[in-house]
């Protein structure tokens, strides 16, 4: 954990007991960000449960964006803690986290990120590729991952000569494939027309927490946010409300592959 920037009042300890309990897959304890005179984030602290959805909104420069990066370890914090697994993260080394990343946790974005060069199945065998799995072995579980999602019979087109809604699901079996407990996604739909939209939010619902995963999804759009089962809001960088959809939107998705390889301890 870093020094709290001078010019803060200390900060109180943590609302929360720092131990996870079994359902908890993810804990925030203050986490705070300044960039130059911009606090991103303000001492937010969340706690994640498995297979659960939360929506993170709030106006545009909120903290949304570093809010979801902190989780996920991409940025570290200066000051606070986010914690997997037992495991501070960012008191991980440089290998682990990165390895936390890639095995434990998927990403998907508003534009996808794919490879445009492969196929939808390369492009999805290629997590686990880069986790040292052979290609020949790759592909089986990318396919199936690409069939749950309903683009059976698409796998050998090209990211270009699919439409932005399937390259979106393979996009989120890209995130998957590699047994992540956690998929992130940031503006997952921004690019997509409202029905697509829709298609692909269950798509992504069904596939995680239909699944037992957790979602963490950062969006502007209040009918993604409907969707999710918990709503966080942020204005300057603090959490403004913390609502639960009381009942939940039922979250159901075609059976997909089971987590491989298997998911190990960070470290
Ligand atoms: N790398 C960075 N360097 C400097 N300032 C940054 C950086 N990242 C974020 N900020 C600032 O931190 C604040 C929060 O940014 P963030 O991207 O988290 O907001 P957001 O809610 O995701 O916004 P948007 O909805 O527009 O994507 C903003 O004022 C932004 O300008």
């Amino acid at each position: 954990m870093n020094t709290h920037p001078a010019q803060q009042p200390p900060l109180s300890p943590p609302a929360f007991a720092p131990t996870a309990t079994p359902a908890t897959v993810l804990y925030a304890s203050h986490l705070t960000k300044q960039y130059g005179s911009t606090r991103a984030l303000d001492s937010v602290s969340l706690t994640f449960t498995e297979g659960t959805s939360t929506a993170i909104m709030g106006t545009s420069g909120s903290g949304k964006t570093t809010l979801l990066h902190l989780l996920a370890g991409i940025v570290t914090p200066d000051y606070g803690s986010a914690h997997y697994a037992g495991a501070e993260i960012s008191a991980l080394s440089d290998t682990e986290r990165s390895r936390l990343r890639r095995e434990h946790f998927g990403f998907v974005f508003q534009q996808g990120l794919l490879v445009p060069e492969l196929t939808a199945v390369e492009n999805v065998a290629l997590a686990l590729m880069i986790n040292g799995m052979p290609k020949r072995q790759a592909v089986g579980p990318a396919a199936q991952w690409l069939a749950a999602l309903g683009l059976g019979g698409l796998e050998n087109r090209r990211i270009g000569e699919l439409s932005g809604g399937q390259a979106q699901r393979v996009a989120i079996a890209r995130a998957q494939v590699t047994g992540a407990r956690i998929v992130f996604a940031d503006e997952p739909t921004g690019a997509l027309d409202s029905t697509t939209s829709a298609e692909v939010m269950d798509a992504l619902l069904g596939s995680t927490v239909g699944q037992g995963r957790t979602l963490v999804v950062v969006t502007h759009d209040p009918s993604v946010a409907a969707k999710c089962q918990r709503v966080v809001t942020l204005s300057d960088g603090k959490i403004m409300s913390d609502v639960w959809n009381a009942g939940g939107p039922a979250h159901t998705g075609n059976p997909v592959p089971s987590a491989s390889p298997e998911t190990e301890a960070v470290r």
